[in-house]
């Protein structure tokens, strides 16, 4: 077992925090560490002479990253600012006197300074965390002091048995110094010694950690490194898909809310408003029929069942006389608006003739179709009616709209939340309660670039050239961004040059709500994303690394928007179009659905039993798969290809799901036939 000790070095500083170039005992410091045999900075960092910056920077060191060994410079004398024993003492488990004891015994030996030095040094959790003065040469003094003993330190304190170390002080084969310890037999975030470094490359850059949040050196991963000294691991750790999922939707905030006329560029959008109804549907009381408005009483049916409204019901209007017969037609109404804004009067034993949307003449309660009727007497130049026999029976209110029978003045239409679909209903209802605007949430707008020398337009009509590979991210993903409802912006593609991607990121970062590229985020040395990210846009990347597959090196950060407000967010997704397209449909379609204003902004799933033996990868899978219903009603799931590689595009093809594959492990490898497996529903069912 060996593994690499992770060294956190914190500068503590008023001035350094201000003024980066003011440190010079924390890149000192670095160098002392990766001077040591497999001890490496895995993270550095500048903070004021802040209790709290301190506390916040030092916990999530330990806790989140699992350092080996925490070092700080600076804040341990007499100075009024000075806090950094008290900042650190109350996050210590354990305090470590004796190491204290021999950097004082040390120090004390060069210079009676040292007395000056309030130094303390403990454990928390499994990590060391040891306080410097703030001089290089102090740091140096101290550190050298304890360098050697570190690696066993360390050991028991992660329940080592320093059972090497004790070995080797008995004789052991190498001439000097301790072995480092093992630690964690993978560990996540180690990189190899010798890495290149930030402090002493190109300046000081300050890198702060709060939560997971994965920044590091970023020169170490690619701006300005040689290639030779690039990091040889990832230093973004692997998390697991559900904390990078939460990691994204709890930092998307809707995006504020707009009028916007009713008509269709309101399909998708999320309304920030109850609708209440100003007007009633139908504002008239309107026939349903082409036929006749007639005043109903007893209604003799053909069948000679009688029917009695009831004097409440009915009122005076409605005598003994109306009924199947004959009858004069005294009236006309079509469908139109009234001239003088009144509805004609029917009087008993008169009929009216109507037509379907035609408003009632007053004291009308029915209407008989005209299938129901027949001609007795037209007029003598056979123009007009003049009477008509009724045949049927009608019921009280039959073939009448009355006034608010679909929608009523104060109705609760629509409600706050609901998205105004392109089925129709919504904005149906809206136009026909002359609704003019409504408060919408506004429609975020994502960018699209692909980046990668290598990579050329789709449509370019020429023959690739070695090494070329066409885009097919871009025109994917602004497909299903368009099938989704979203407004988009094409910004093309980008070679893998830090200016180039460094302007056309800003360019999108101007004009997008979110930024999505793809390519450029692995371990080669054209993998420039995340360091541009971090050290060009000033982002902060909350992860790099997912425990998925396709999808491994998915980073997301946020960057300060260049409008003020809200900060944008970036999805740097893999090249490979596979990891790319799913990526974007697991984080980025959730995430625009969430800045819309969606409630429910997640993929729905199903339980479908897979239709053959799916094996399990040793990352977590989404494999692209159909769903669909068998003729008996069952759900069942079919992996669209036996080759799921990252790179081959024709595994999506008809995927309308994704199934959801837990890692392998010692007790499952597989799922066998007709086994139930969570699918997420990107598409319609097959
Ligand atoms: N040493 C390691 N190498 C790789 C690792 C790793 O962990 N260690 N991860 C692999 C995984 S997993 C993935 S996924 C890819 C991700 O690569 P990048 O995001 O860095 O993307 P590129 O290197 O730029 O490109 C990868 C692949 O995709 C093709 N590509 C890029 N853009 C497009 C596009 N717009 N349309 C079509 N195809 C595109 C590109 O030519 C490459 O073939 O890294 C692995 N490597
Ligand atoms: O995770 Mo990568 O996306 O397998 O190919
Ligand atoms: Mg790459």
């Amino acid at each position: 077992m060996s593994s690499t000790l992770r060294v956190g070095v914190l500068t503590i500083s008023d001035t350094a925090s201000q003024d980066p170039a003011a440190d010079t005992s924390g890149p000192s410091l670095c160098h002392l560490v990766e001077a040591e045999p497999r001890c490496t900075v895995a993270v550095t960092a500048c903070v004021p002479d802040d209790q709290k910056a301190i506390q916040k920077t030092v916990t999530a060191w330990c806790d989140d990253l699992d350092l080996h060994l925490v070092l700080t410079t600076g804040g341990t004398g007499f100075g009024v600012r000075d806090c950094t024993p008290e900042a650190v003492l109350p996050l210590l488990d354990r305090q470590t006197p004796g190491i204290s004891h021999l950097i004082f015994a040390k120090s004390i030996q060069i210079t009676p300074f040292a007395a000056l030095s309030r130094a303390v040094s403990g454990i928390r959790g499994q990590t060391l965390v040891l306080t410097f003065p703030g001089s290089p040469k102090a740091v140096k003094e101290n550190f050298e002091a304890v360098a050697k003993m570190l690696p066993h330190a360390i050991d028991l304190a992660r329940g080592g048995t320093g059972k090497k170390t004790h070995e080797k002080m008995q004789g052991g084969s190498r001439p000097s110094g301790v072995a480092p310890v093992a630690t964690e037999e993978k560990s996540q975030t180690e990189s190899s010694h010798g890495h290149g470094h930030g402090h002493g490359h190109g300046g000081h850059t300050c890198f702060h950690h709060s939560d997971r949040e994965a920044r590091t050196d970023a020169a170490s991963l690619g701006l300005g490194t040689p290639v030779s000294r690039r990091l040889r691991k990832s230093p973004y750790p692997l998390i697991p898909m559900e904390e990078a999922l939460s990691s994204v939707m709890d930092r998307v905030v809707p995006l504020p809310s707009v009028q916007k006329p009713v008509d269709g560029s309101l399909i998708g959008a999320v309304l920030d408003e109850d609708v209440v109804a100003v007007e009633a549907v139908p504002g008239y009381r309107a026939s349903i029929l082409d036929g006749y408005a007639v005043i109903g009483n007893v209604i003799n049916c053909l069948l000679g069942v009688e029917l009695w409204w009831t004097e409440s019901l009915c009122g005076k209007l409605f005598t003994d006389t109306d009924g199947p017969g004959q009858y004069p037609v005294t009236a006309v109404s079509i469908a139109t608006a009234s001239s003088d804004g009144s509805a004609t009067t029917l009087l008993p034993g008169q009929i009216a003739r109507i037509t379907t949307g035609g408003a009632l003449p007053e004291g009308a309660t029915a209407v008989v179709m005209v299938e129901d009727t027949l001609l007795v007497k037209s007029s003598e130049d056979g123009t007009r009616e003049e009477t008509v026999e009724i045949l049927a029976k009608v019921r009280m209110g039959e073939a009448i709209r009355e006034i608010g029978s679909d929608i009523q003045v104060g109705q609760t239409v629509l409600k706050k939340g609901q998205v105004i679909s392109a089925v129709g209903g919504e904005i149906g209802v809206l136009a026909s309660i002359g609704v003019q605007k409504v408060l919408v949430r506004q429609r975020p707008v994502v960018g699209f670039l692909s980046t990668g020398n290598e990579v050329v337009n789709h449509d370019n009509g020429e023959a690739l050239k070695m090494g070329q590979i066409r885009d097919s991210n871009r025109p994917t993903l602004i497909a299903a961004t368009k099938a989704a409802g979203f407004d988009y912006l094409d910004l093309g593609i980008a070679p893998d040059s830090p200016e180039d991607l460094e302007a056309a990121i800003k360019g999108g970062l101007a004009k997008c709500d979110i930024v999505v590229t793809t390519g450029g985020v692995s371990m080669g040395e054209m993998d420039l994303l995340k360091p541009i990210l971090e050290q060009k846009l000033g982002a902060t990347i909350h992860f790099g690394r997912i425990m998925m597959k396709p999808g491994k090196p998915t980073t997301f950060a946020t960057v300060p928007n260049p409008n003020g407000g809200q900060p944008r967010l970036m999805f740097a997704l893999p090249g490979n179009p596979v990891s790319a397209t799913v990526t974007f449909h697991l984080f980025v379609l959730p995430a625009l659905r969430k800045l819309a204003g969606y409630e429910k902004y997640m993929w729905p799933s199903v339980q479908a039993a897979v239709a053959h033996d799916v094996r399990l990868d040793e990352r977590p899978e989404y494999q692209r798969a159909v769903v669909s219903v068998t003729p008996e009603g069952s759900i069942k799931v079919q992996s669209t290809d036996k080759n799921q590689m990252s790179s081959r595009m024709v595994s999506m093809l008809g995927a309308n799901s994704l199934m959801v594959l837990p890692g392998r492990t010692a007790e499952r490898d597989s799922v066998s036939t007709g086994q139930k497996i969570e699918c997420l529903l990107i598409s319609n069912l097959g």
